[in-house]
């Protein structure tokens, strides 16, 4: 074969008497290693561990074959008796932790040889679910699984076949499938059992469970291509206030489909509601509404909210109902977006009548008492609501009196939320960062990145991988225009301690921390059994994963409000702008059954910067059982400058 087809279609197995315990002794086999070595040499992919009873040699041997494949295309892939009554999670999580969660091994989940018919479809999906907070790799199936069709051909059983699509829609097509065992099922009319298109049928039968409507909506949808890029890959996150952002960048989040939309609906909301409590049009005489968008970048928000003007007028049909004038100040301080807001002006029709720019900070930006803002729209959220240090510019701005003291700000507030994350692949990204550079002024080129930075530094990223073990909870609650502004006592400081209690079912529903919570599977899980000494033993927790859900506006006159989110349980679906914030954690914790996590995290700032710190422990029955250290103290390797 070419070496093509040794690196694109071969999976080396190791032999088997390498593992016999008196091979093992010593924790190391010159059987595997020179085997190793010839699969390293050929580029084969991937060389599966077997599934032996683990011990402390044989996590030596797996840690050190680990070791010896790193920096080559070969990973290791260790074997699991994938069965929800046996304790499988647990050893393989302990192995994971001796070999330091070492990112050239994976898994291969290998199902029985046989369907176990006295475990339902909950308990196995509740079991999977777990695992892929951990690195699965491969699923392997024994062809002795299958059952034969009318025609002679394999197919699987109904409750085979959901669990199937399930790891399909979870996997993603990352997942490698091995069909293993003797070839049993073709018709009578493909005359031998040696014919090679036998182990093809298997893979057509999973080709058709590939193709199927359910799977092909997760898999194949515009957003999962457009997505595919940036799955568990590590950002640092934008920090709009102390950058500029560039003009590839504005155009990317221009394209969102729902956040727009979303903040015209917020804007005629607030256009109605001032109408309808005689603030303007009607027969107030005042038909001008003063508009501010703070932090206007290319003018997607100016559009929006003159759209919304335009909707309402399109509205005003009998002589009563008069017709607004919009009067728009667009606040921008990158002077190179303002130089395209300008630009705008000059074109779009209609805009030179109505849109001011004002190229300023909006914590310094100064105004005329008749443009005082009626309606302040903004948009400086970040992944978890206040972390691009929205608070600190609205109150700035409205410190600097650009509103009228009876303003209304869309949004109207957001609240960050946070949830445990178990996934071995980010914690693995987040160490490979002290390796290499997040961007030039870090890493081997500029200043080293280094193992504690890298650790204690939020990370925006499309987690994949991943496993959310709980729902997420609320964190800090921002609101505009804020009723604390003048008391001294009141900062937008903040620390919140949040518990997460034991969940049996692993925070099923929540996925892998991104996207709409599945209703269907949450439900699907409540049906799950407890199988003695499995399903109930704990979750290794590698994070945690930050996200936001805000008002936009909630009118005050007719039942209707706004939103858009991240947070998995009110999900904005369609809305792309953001991904979730992940914190790792310098060491994974173990959750035990029955356990509580304690989520500790503080918002802190100096008036140059502010940071996140943030800690987590374990407590049984109200008792400390374990706690990390505190991540990131005085802002030490992260903060955001304001
Ligand atoms: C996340 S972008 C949103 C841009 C645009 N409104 C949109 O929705 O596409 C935030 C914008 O606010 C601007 N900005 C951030 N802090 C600001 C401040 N203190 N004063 C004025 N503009 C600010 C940034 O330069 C950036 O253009």
């Amino acid at each position: 074969m070419s070496s093509s087809e040794w690196s694109n279609s071969v999976v080396g197995v190791l032999s088997p008497s390498a593992f016999s315990p008196s091979a093992l002794s010593l924790g190391s086999s010159p059987t595997v290693q020179s085997e190793v070595e010839w699969a390293m040499h050929m580029g084969i992919p991937a060389v599966v561990f077997p599934a032996v009873p683990a011990s402390p040699n044989f996590a030596r041997l797996l840690h050190s074959t680990a070791l010896l494949v790193s920096g080559s295309s070969t990973s290791i892939w260790l074997d699991v008796n994938f069965e929800p009554k046996e304790a499988c999670y647990g050893g393989v999580q302990s192995i994971l932790s001796s070999c330091d969660n070492a990112s050239t091994i994976g898994l291969n989940l290998r199902f029985p040889e046989q369907e176990t018919s006295s475990v339902t479809i909950a308990t196995v999906l509740v079991h999977l679910n777990r695992f892929f907070g951990l690195p699965v790799k491969g699923v392997t199936l024994p062809t002795s699984i299958f059952l034969t069709n009318k025609k002679g051909y394999p197919t699987l059983s109904k409750k085979m076949q959901v669990v199937i699509e399930w790891i399909m829609k979870r996997g993603g097509d990352k997942i490698r499938w091995v069909i293993e065992g003797e070839k049993k099922h073709f018709p009578a009319d493909e005359n031998s059992q040696n014919n090679t298109s036998g182990y093809l049928n298997y893979l057509q039968y999973l080709f058709h469970l590939r193709s199927r409507s359910d799977v092909t909506e997760v898999l194949d949808c515009e957003e999962a291509k457009a997505e595919s890029s940036y799955l568990d890959y590590l950002q640092a996150p934008l920090q709009p206030l102390a950058d500029n952002l560039e003009f590839g960048t504005y155009e990317t989040f221009e394209r969102d489909p729902v956040k727009y939309r979303n903040y015209e609906s917020a804007v005629l909301l607030a256009i109605r509601d001032g109408v309808n409590l005689q603030k303007w049009g009607g027969n107030t005489g005042n038909n001008v509404v003063n508009l501010m968008v703070v932090g206007a970048g290319r003018g997607p928000l100016v559009r929006a909210s003159l759209n919304a003007v335009k909707r309402y007028n399109s509205t005003c049909l009998s002589p009563n109902l008069q017709p607004l004038t919009p009067r728009m100040l667009a606040v921008e301080k990158n002077p190179s977006a303002v130089i395209f807001l300008h630009s705008l002006v000059a074109l779009e029709p209609g805009w030179k009548e109505v849109v001011r720019v004002i190229s300023s900070d909006m914590r310094e930006a100064v105004v005329a008492e008749e443009e005082k803002a009626d309606i302040v729209v903004s948009e400086l959220l970040g992944s978890f609501g206040d972390n691009e240090l929205s608070p600190e510019c609205l109150d700035g701005a409205e410190k600097s009196g650009l509103m009228k003291p009876d303003a209304v700000s869309i949004p109207t507030n957001y609240i960050s939320y946070i949830a445990p994350l178990s996934s071995t692949k980010l914690h693995q990204e987040a160490k490979a960062q002290s390796y290499s550079a997040t961007d030039g002024t870090h890493g081997p080129m500029g200043q080293p990145f280094g193992y504690l930075r890298a650790m204690e530094t939020p990370y925006v990223v499309r987690s994949h991988a991943a496993t959310q073990t709980h729902i997420e909870k609320e964190c800090f609650t921002y609101v505009h225009p804020n009723p604390d502004l003048n008391d001294p006592a009141k900062s937008n400081s903040r620390f919140v301690r949040v518990e997460f209690e034991s969940d049996e079912k692993y925070g099923m529903g929540n996925g892998c921390g991104y996207g709409l919570y599945n209703q269907q599977d949450a439900k699907l899980a409540e049906a799950s059994e407890k199988v003695e000494g499995e399903v109930g033993s704990g979750i290794t927790i590698h994070g945690l994963t930050g996200s936001f859900d805000s008002l936009l506006y909630k009118s005050q006159t007719e039942n209707f409000e706004e939103h858009i989110s991240i947070a998995p349980q009110t999900f904005s679906v369609g809305m792309f702008s953001w991904f979730p914030l992940f914190f790792p954690l310098r060491d994974p914790v173990f959750l035990p059954p029955g356990c509580t996590a304690g989520v500790n995290i503080w918002r802190l700032g100096d008036g140059k910067k502010i940071w996140y710190e943030w800690s987590v422990d374990i407590m049984k029955e109200g008792s400390l059982v374990s706690s990390t250290p505190v991540h990131n103290p005085n802002g030490r390797s992260y903060q955001v400058g304001l």
